[in-house]
């Protein structure tokens, strides 16, 4: 190394210099050799006169000043060779700055005319055959006669003189300001030697301070060459005060770059750093492996679940979060459950649909009997989908008693398409947040219930349903309907944002099914939405059929039976159906199946495997009547007639249709009228209709109205627990009425069903249908319905109408003829005649 070379041969040049003449001694040949001239500290420089007549040497891109030392290469053959015989006698020499660098051998009118005296004070030889000088500038030199040109130039020399022509405390206040100006440049500069600020301050004299600062400040040469030449110190302190400002100006400029640089990379570093420190505490608590572990899973599993742009970043802030929390603190939880839920959502996985229609329909078929216009519907969706995939179609919303196969048929339809199938029940959500999700912000935050279920279906395409849409409330916790809005609008669906997650989810691939009981509680702006698909229920033929090839054999599945030990017979069946179940679909039927089903087993499990090999049983009527006891409804008692004031109306609830009794009776009061069974507000009105038109009519039947301030009278609707509301009850009402003040009581098997007006006219209802259903499956025989119903007779079910016999009444008294019979309502009439008054005139 260059270094220990010096050193070693610093030694060495010790001795050999008090041993030899030094400059006689050198040898330009051998390279690598330091030579150190004799005679070179201070004092000898300091002593030094600088003579007249010197050997000029040119230098180019730099100019040496008085009082610095500096390193210079020389390579010129014509420099060589006046080191090697101008050093021989003399250490001085003249240094003259080239005007053009790049002239390669210069003449005199080459060179500024004013140089510097110098000192050589080493002289190192170079591999390749330069030569590096060290030099002590001694002073300003004027050339003033050149002696000879070749081979290098010799001049006579007059020195220069320096003047100082300010000596005034003005002037000692700028030194001083130059001074601390300058040390502030050398401190800001990074490369600068450590001893310059105190060999700065040491300078006394204003021109050597001068020179000191030009020689190191970082000027070009002619710039430099001026100031060499400006004899007058005052001036050249000034120039160079300018000169320093500025740099100063642009030091501080860019150490404050530097700084705000460093101080973002320190952040990073300080962060990375920190990061550490915590990975070894964690490593310390024994808590390291499950979080590095965990994290590395986290991050490879976001990866695969490629989330979109913006959630991505949003997930890495996360993650970057994470790392800094330690694995036990609660907040650790919350984010990592965060990105799981991220990590696990179906962002990109879609199912591939299967829109092959035949298939389709045989699966429809296999899963569900009857139920043709419904299929027929779900199969017009599916043509659809398959000629135009863009378009999104209605959304379906199946409405129907429970236990009609709302939510199987979901099911088949997802089975058709080949995509997964999720549910969700609305039944009692009352919270937006079930749908829409919790702030990350609450404790216990979770997604929406939408949001969860992709989860569960890993696909972002499957066949949602929305079950129960009629059971949604609303209360001060927001609306959930409005929430849902959003997510079955198609224009909005596509950018789904679920309060927990906070950035969008897409669900415009999903196909959401609706369902509910009934119409009529569901929101009118979420029903807007919706194509709304009916399904009334079941007649007894229906329910014995999708007993027999569906609920018997799933039945005996479960129960560990087989058809050769429990034989189930279409008397069995239908005994079932008609005393242990009264509802429009078929989930009771099941269960008692099943009971029945579970009776037997109870007995077939004792007996040993070969008697159970013979053992057959036959699940007929009687059979079922042993399993399952007591009939619980009996039809033709149900509906028989004995007492005046009753009559049977017909009403749509939210489990179909239903057979409605309707009680009135009076004793005596004030008359007052008393209505009791949950009836709503429209109810109560038809109640009111009914009794004004049957005391409008009071004439026409000979009945003193009298009797009603006397009497008070109570209608009641059972079953009281069930509310029950709607005009369709008017004309059974106004039967009721009838029949309790006419004494007469209705004949049996007659149901009805229509609105009443003022004027005793019947007008139309609607759930036609559900109601004639329900007629016919309580054993009614004879169905009233207002006229304008004529033409929904077609709709009604063909089993119903043989089972059925149907009167259309426009008026009240076409109502009281058929529910009647004209010669006994003559007669109660007749009989009623003088009974009123003969009790008025009595108490008169
Ligand atoms: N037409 C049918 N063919 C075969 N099975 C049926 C039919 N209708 C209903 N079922 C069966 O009846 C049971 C009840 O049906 P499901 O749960 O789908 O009723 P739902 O209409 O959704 O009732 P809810 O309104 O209470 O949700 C299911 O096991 C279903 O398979």
């Amino acid at each position: 190394m260059p270094k220990k070379k010096t050193t070693k041969k610093r030694g060495s040049r010790k001795r050999q210099s008090k041993k030899n003449p030094p400059l006689t001694g050198i040898n330009i040949e051998t390279p690598g050799m330091i030579v150190e001239l004799e005679g070179h500290h201070d004092l000898d420089v300091q002593s030094q006169t600088i003579p007249s007549v010197m050997p000029v040497m040119p230098v180019r891109g730099m100019v040496m000043f008085p009082g610095t030392i500096m390193p210079i290469s020389v390579g010129r053959p014509s420099s060589l060779k006046l080191l090697e015989e101008s050093l021989a006698s003399s250490k001085v020499i003249a240094l003259f700055t080239q005007k053009d660098e790049d002239i390669e051998n210069p003449t005199i009118d080459d060179l500024y005319s004013v140089g510097t005296a110098v000192m050589v004070l080493k002289l190192i030889r170079q591999p390749d055959e330069s030569v590096q000088i060290i030099v002590h500038g001694l002073g300003r030199v004027t050339m003033d006669e050149v002696i000879k040109t070749d081979p290098y130039i010799v001049a006579r020399m007059k020195p220069s003189e320096e003047k100082l022509s300010s000596t005034s405390k003005t002037f000692s206040a700028a030194i001083n300001q130059l001074k601390d100006q300058a040390r502030e440049l050398i401190e800001l500069s990074p490369n600068a030697p450590e001893q310059a600020v105190t060999v700065l301050m040491n300078i006394e004299d204003p021109s050597n301070l001068a020179d000191f600062l030009v020689a190191n400040l970082n000027l070009d040469p002619t710039q430099k060459q001026d100031l060499l030449e400006e004899l007058d110190i005052a001036k050249r302190i000034r120039q160079v005060h300018q000169h320093v400002s500025m740099q100063l100006e642009i030091q501080k400029l860019q150490h404050k770059i530097q700084q705000d640089v460093q101080s973002s990379i320190g952040d990073t570093q300080r962060k990375f750093f920190l990061r550490e420190q915590m990975k070894a505490i964690q490593r310390e608590l024994g808590e390291e492996g499950e979080g590095e572990d965990f994290l590395i899973r986290l991050r490879e599993q976001l990866d695969e679940a490629d989330p979109p742009v913006a959630v991505m970043e949003e997930a890495q802030r996360e993650l970057s979060r994470l790392e800094l929390i330690p694995p036990a603190s609660p907040e650790y939880s919350v984010i990592s459950n965060y990105l799981e839920l991220i990590a696990d959502l179906p962002w990109n996985k879609l199912s591939e649909d299967n829109l092959d229609l035949e298939r389709a329909q045989t699966i429809l078929d296999r899963d569900h009997f009857g139920l043709d216009k419904v299929k027929r519907r779900l199969i017009e969706y599916l043509a659809v989908r398959k000629l135009n995939p863009e378009n999104r179609g209605p959304i379906l919303c199946l409405v129907g008693p429970p236990g009609v196969g709302k939510t199987s048929l979901g099911q088949s339809i997802a089975d058709a398409l080949g995509r997964k199938f999720v549910r969700m029940s609305f039944g009692g959500i009352r919270d937006e947040a079930e749908i829409r999700g919790h702030r990350r912000t609450y404790v216990g935050a979770m997604p929406g219930r939408i949001i969860q279920e992709l989860r569960r279906a890993g696909t972002k395409n499957p066949v949602m349903m929305l079950d129960e849409l009629d059971k949604l409330g609303a209360d001060f916790r927001g609306d959930p309907a409005s929430a849902l809005l959003e997510v079955l609008d198609p224009r909005q669906n596509n950018n789904f944002v679920d309060r927990y997650l906070d950035v969008p989810f897409d669900l415009s691939q999903v196909i959401f099914i609706a369902t509910a009981n009934y119409m009529g509680t569901v929101p009118g702006p979420l029903q807007d939405r919706m194509e709304v698909i009916e399904i009334p229920g079941y007649t007894d033929h229906d329910k014995l059929v999708i007993a027999r090839k569906y609920l018997v054999p799933r039945q005996l599945k479960e129960n560990g039976l087989t058809r050769s030990l429990c034989a189930w017979q279409a008397s069995g069946i239908r005994k079932t159906i008609e005393n242990y179940t009264r509802e429009a679909g078929v989930r009771e039927l099941e269960r008692q199946i099943g009971s029945v089903c579970r009776g037997l087993a109870a007995k077939i499990a004792p007996l040993t495997p070969a008697r159970r090999k013979s053992k057959k049983y036959t699940v007929d009527a009687k059979q079922v009547r042993s399993v399952l006891g007591i009939e619980k409804f009996m039809r033709e008692d149900d509906i028989k007639i004995t007492t005046p004031g009753v009559a049977l109306g017909l009403a749509y609830t939210t489990v179909g249709g239903e057979v409605l009794f309707i009680e009135a009776t009076q004793y005596p009061g004030k008359g007052d009228f008393k209505l009791t069974g949950q009836l709503g507000d429209v109810m109560k009105e038809s109640v009111s209709a009914a009794l004004s038109v049957f005391k409008s009519k009071a004439a026409d039947f000979d009945f003193d109205l009298e009797h009603l301030n006397n009497h008070d009278i109570h209608l009641h609707v059972p079953a009281g627990a069930i509310p029950k509301d709607g005009p369709s009850a008017g004309i059974a009402m106004f039967t009721a009425i009838t029949s309790l003040l006419l004494n007469l009581p209705m004949k049996s098997g007659i149901a009805m069903t229509g609105e009443i007006t003022l004027r005793g006219k019947v007008l139309p209802i609607g759930g036609v249908k559900e109601k004639t259903l329900a007629a016919a499956r309580a054993g009614i025989k004879t169905v009233i319905l207002p006229e304008d119903n004529r033409r929904d007779l077609e709709d009604i079910d063909p089993q119903v109408q043989k089972k059925l016999t149907f009167h259309f009444a426009a008026d009240v008294s076409d109502v009281l003829t058929i529910a009647f019979g004209q010669p006994r309502l003559k007669a109660a009439i007749k009989k009623l005649k003088p009974h009123p008054r003969k009790a008025t005139s009595e108490k008169k």
